[in-house]
């Protein structure tokens, strides 16, 4: 069952995070076809060779619906495979599995999988508030008959920070906690930001003390713990074992995915230190005939320091509750035992709204091409990379392999 590893990313292309004070404005089909150009120019494809696409659907400036369609003719493209996906910050990793089944099972040789988020021009009507308003409540929905409009905003749940927080109380009453393997995360990861000249905080180094003394947000998450949204956008091409022959860059095989979602609030989780990305990982290794051990390099979604601890541990890097031991015990730069975040992360690159996750993705490949420049891996050939989207609620991972 699954993938034979017969579709690769070829190709990618990606805006440097920028603050949405500062970042320029473009309507979402026009960054889509920006995107598509650069990632077909870095994968050495045309236009012409694609023939499906994955696509953001929610948040999408345009189109509330037929977003798809109208990208093609946007982009003058003809597509017998065509998807949109709504899975919050797991979208990119569940776009890049979609896309390789599309191509095993023949439908199409070449996908563009694109997130804009950089936001679009205001028109003469637009209020400018309505993002400081829709951020408020982040993922929750406010809409009547919504259960989380009921259940949770009114007892002051009331978007993804506290959601996060609590999980990590939770952790923190069955495992115990420690602030300082927690810092650790942020700590190794900007070492490895300040190798990426792209990333956000590239030129700003960081210690633990900085972490544990910045401002608290949501107990126990300081703000240094949590990501920063910032403006951006991606877009990678996965193409056919055959188009791969002849792209420009070493291919990153899709030879193993998985998902899981159960629950949309964690208020709903059976246990909420046990997340979706444990079943999503088991499949994802099982589908490639690996296991943890085997990876060079792990990209996890962190959109707070306790979303790369569940991951490492519900992955299965180490065992349940050793997750801070093995923080502790292992060096997670690019030059370390444990190459984990290699970009920075989302915590020191930046987090683009939905294409947030595709920076992991995209840095996998990146280092499977051997295109790391600084932070270059010596020995790179597997990865694994998970997606997070939610709160902990809807989770994905994929192992990517070079050619
Ligand atoms: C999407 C999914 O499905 C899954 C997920 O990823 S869940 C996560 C989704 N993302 C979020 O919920 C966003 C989380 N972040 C936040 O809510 C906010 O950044 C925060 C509450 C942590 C901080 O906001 P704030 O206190 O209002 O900071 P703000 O007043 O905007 O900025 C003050 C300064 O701190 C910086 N800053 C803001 N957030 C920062 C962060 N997270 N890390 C580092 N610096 C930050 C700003 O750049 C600013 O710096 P300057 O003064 O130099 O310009």
């Amino acid at each position: 069952m699954g993938l034979k590893g017969h579709a690769a990313i070829v190709g990618a292309a990606q805006y440097r995070p920028e603050k949405y004070a500062t970042a320029p404005r473009m309507f979402h089909l026009e960054q889509v076809a920006d995107l598509a150009d650069r990632a077909l120019q870095d994968a050495g494809l045309k236009a012409s060779d694609l023939d499906g696409l994955v696509i953001n659907g929610p948040h999408f400036h345009e189109a509330s619906v037929f977003v798809p369609a109208m990208a093609a003719e946007y982009l003058g493209l003809r597509l017998n495979f065509a998807e949109v996906v709504d899975l919050g910050g797991t979208t990119s990793v569940g776009m890049v599995w979609r896309a390789a089944a599309a191509i095993e099972l023949g439908l199409c040789q070449a996908v563009l999988c694109v997130l804009p988020a950089r936001m679009a021009p205001f028109g003469p009507d637009e209020d400018p508030a309505w993002m400081a308003r829709a951020m408020r409540f982040g993922g929750h929905s406010t809409a009547f008959g919504a259960p989380e409009a009921e259940f949770d905003l009114p007892y002051g749940h009331m978007g993804q920070n506290t959601g996060y927080a609590m999980i990590a109380q939770r952790y923190a009453a069955r495992y115990g906690y420690d602030p300082v393997a927690m810092a650790k995360i942020a700590v190794d990861q900007r070492t490895n930001a300040l190798t990426n000249p792209d990333a956000m905080f590239f030129g700003k180094p960081l210690t633990v003390e900085e972490v544990l003394g910045s401002k608290m947000v949501a107990d126990p998450l300081h703000v240094l713990e949590i990501v920063m949204p910032v403006a951006g956008g991606a877009a990678v091409i996965v193409a056919s074992k055959e188009l791969a022959a002849r792209a420009r860059n070493r291919g990153a095989f899709v030879t193993g995915f998985g998902e899981h979602l159960a629950f949309k609030s964690p208020t709903y989780a059976a246990e909420m230190t046990e997340t979706p990305i444990g079943p999503a990982s088991r499949r994802a290794f099982e589908m490639a005939g690996l296991k943890p051990a085997d990876m060079d390099a792990a990209q996890i979604y962190d959109c707070y320091t306790i979303t790369a601890l569940l991951t490492l541990e519900d992955a299965g890097f180490c065992e349940k509750g050793e997750g801070m031991r093995f923080v502790r015990e292992h060096d997670l730069t690019w030059r370390g035992d444990f190459p984990m975040n290699t970009h920075g992360g989302q915590l020191s690159f930046g987090q683009s709204g939905s294409a947030g996750g595709m920076s992991q993705v995209i840095e996998a490949f990146t280092q499977l091409a051997g295109r790391a420049g600084d932070r270059q891996l010596k020995r790179c050939d597997r990865v694994y990379v998970s997606g997070t989207g939610g709160v902990m609620s809807e989770q994905g991972a994929l192992i990517l392999q070079g050619a």
